[in-house]
């Protein structure tokens, strides 16, 4: 960790009444200009939870954030946090503070200024003002910057002064909306560690929007899949990795393969599916009957690539190798097939490719691999 890591928070910033930091949405929806923002959404998030609520531009992250926080109301539906309906409450009378995309640090005032703003607003007592304005600075290791001016920050440095100037304030719950987008990768790779101990360690309750699968996969307890207003699929990174329920939660969670094609037979534990270049069975299942169109998905992580053509058999196609590239620590190899179908495959680095460029290959899989759904 860097020398401006965040540190242990100071004890009076720990959460310390368990049922505070819960929320509930209870078929809350938002109508803007006849379009439904967010539609009929339920979600329930436990306190001290880190949440993420993940999706494309425009599927209604920001929009469930804001009626959390109160900056927009819903037209349908009821928001409780801590056991409390929110109704109309204004955002300064609600248990949450917002970390915003930009910010928003007040440029005429100093660090320690923006810092204690709230607390000067709740009335806090003078002499309790700068003690805690000094932990939360001392927390987020920027207790040297106090004096300077916004202007005088770097991102970084900016992002920690707006999540201590959130924290001092002791939230139950603190949204934060898209906080690390302006920062470059390996600051906004550092920042994603420090951030989710740190709200480990308080105990307080995340609610994080993000486009970034990465980012929500890093830091949540459970991730939100977003699509048109509405959740496509919660559940933990593993969860919504490992089992997506639909073709849109499989494509945008980490890299996948779809194969097009018609499924020619299907039961309980396992599912054919003929696509243009062979045959996929399937072990887990997938809501599909026989005759149906499909779509499969296939991780590159699961796709190994062998020399010469396929076999006859399922679950393995020939393709040409188009290239091979050095991502990390693992080779992102492309092939593509007689029918022109892309199939990507991820090996660890270390394992040889056995192919030259522009050789007949074969990608294989196991039947365990591949995930079906309805096209
Ligand atoms: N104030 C507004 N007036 C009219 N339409 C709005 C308003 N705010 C949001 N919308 C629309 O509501 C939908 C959801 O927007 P929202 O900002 O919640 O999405 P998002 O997932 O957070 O996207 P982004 O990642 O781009 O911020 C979009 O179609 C958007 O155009």
């Amino acid at each position: 960790m860097t020398d401006t890591a965040i540190a242990a928070p100071p004890a009076d910033l720990v959460a310390d009444d368990p049922g505070a930091g819960r929320v509930v949405l209870a078929g809350v929806s938002k109508l803007y200009a006849k379009n439904w923002a967010v539609k009929s959404l339920d979600l329930e998030i436990a306190a001290g939870e880190f949440i993420s609520l993940l999706g494309p531009s425009g599927c209604g992250k920001t929009t469930t954030l804001r009626m959390i926080g109160g900056f927009e109301l819903p037209d349908e539906g009821e928001i409780t946090i801590g056991g409390t309906a929110m109704g109309t409450t204004p955002p300064y009378r609600r248990p949450v503070n917002t970390v915003f995309q930009s910010y928003a640090l007040f440029p005429h005032m100093s660090v320690a200024k923006n810092v204690a703003y709230g607390l000067k607003y709740a009335k806090v007592p003078k002499a309790d003002i700068a003690d805690r304005v000094a932990d939360a600075l001392g927390m987020v290791r920027m207790q040297h910057l106090a004096s300077r001016m916004p202007a005088q920050l770097s991102g970084g440095q900016q992002q920690r002064i707006a999540l201590a100037r959130a924290l001092v304030n002791r939230p139950a719950v603190l949204l934060l909306d898209e906080p690390m987008s302006a920062l470059d990768r390996k600051l906004r790779e550092e920042m994603q560690i420090e951030l989710k101990l740190l709200q480990q360690q308080l105990g307080t309750t995340f609610v994080f929007v993000t486009h970034d699968q990465e980012e929500a996969m890093t830091m949540s307890d459970r991730i939100a899949v977003m699509n048109g207003g509405r959740i496509e699929q919660i559940g933990s990174p593993a969860e919504v990795y490992d089992r997506p329920s639909s073709a849109y939660v499989a494509g945008f969670i980490g890299q996948q393969n779809f194969f097009e094609g018609t499924v020619t037979g299907a039961d309980s534990t396992a599912v054919a599916v003929q696509v243009a270049d062979g045959a996929v069975h399937a072990t887990r299942g997938g809501d599909v009957a026989p005759g149906a169109a499909a779509v499969v998905a296939v991780r590159p992580e699961s796709i190994a690539v062998a020399d010469g053509p396929a076999p006859d058999e399922p679950n393995a196609v020939t393709a040409t190798l188009m290239s091979v590239s050095r991502l990390g620590s693992y080779l992102q190899v492309v092939t593509i097939t007689a029918s022109g179908q892309k199939v990507m495959a991820r090996v660890p680095w270390g394992v040889e490719i056995p192919a030259t460029i522009g050789a007949t290959v074969t990608c294989r899989w196991p039947a365990d691999a591949p995930m079906v759904y309805p096209a």
